[in-house]
């Protein structure tokens, strides 16, 4: 379920770059991504029945193709599709709330940015943990400032046994030393959801895993 190299695409409706999302998922979907993220957010998101319909067909994308499908922040939303799992932030509900909602099948992916914060996940049963913003990123307008890979390290260092997904203005050119800090995967939005190439895209950033191990 965490393999490495892992590529996980974060998308909603505003970050398809005025293409059709559900073509963007699709393409990334054949490019080879290994994870899928609906983060619908921002001016113009969809919102309460356009939302869920917009999930269901990202739902039906992702079984189409075996990927697992995670929704951010909206727990019910994720319970009303049957999304594979949920991913929540240090200011969204808390993680034993959210284990408790979703039950124990589905996974449960944090945000954390301290060894503290990745205790409180772990003995929540947390899946996976976000962690960054690794570089300057656009796609989250309240994102703290860069990280870098410091962070990354720490964590797994500590929980070695946790898959840690860097994130936050990664690209195939800058995932090296996401790789190298022991990462399980780059979670991505803009260098996929803007690529005129998305599988090439996706390509590039796994063999810059490959480029890390030789
Ligand atoms: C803010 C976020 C941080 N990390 C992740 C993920 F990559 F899924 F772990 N998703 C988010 N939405
Ligand atoms: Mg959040």
């Amino acid at each position: 379920m965490f393999n490495k190299p892992s590529v996980y695409f974060i998308m909603g409706t505003q970050n398809a770059s005025g293409k059709d999302p559900l073509k963007v998922l699709e393409e990334a979907l054949k490019g080879g991504i290994t994870h899928f993220q609906l983060r619908e957010k921002g001016t113009g998101a969809l919102q309460g029945q356009d939302l869920v319909e917009f999930a269901e067909k990202c739902q039906e994308l992702c079984t189409q193709y075996q990927i697992p499908f995670l929704i951010n922040d909206d727990v019910d939303l994720a319970l009303a599709v049957g999304a594979d799992g949920i991913h929540i932030g240090q200011e969204d509900m808390d993680c034993d709330q959210a284990r408790a909602l979703i039950g124990k099948e589905k996974m449960l992916g944090v945000s954390v940015h301290s060894l503290e914060e990745a205790r409180v996940a772990i003995d929540a049963g947390a899946d996976y943990f976000g962690m960054g913003p690794v570089y300057g990123t656009r796609s989250k307008a309240d994102a703290k400032r860069p990280a870098g890979t410091a962070g990354i390290e720490e964590v797994i260092s500590h929980f070695p046994d946790i898959p840690v997904f860097g994130i936050g203005g990664i690209s195939p050119q800058n995932a090296g030393a996401v790789w190298q800090a022991g990462a399980c995967g780059v979670a991505v939005i803009s260098a996929l959801s803007g690529a005129d190439d998305i599988a090439l895209q996706i390509a590039h950033f796994k063999n810059s895993y490959k480029g890390v191990l030789i």
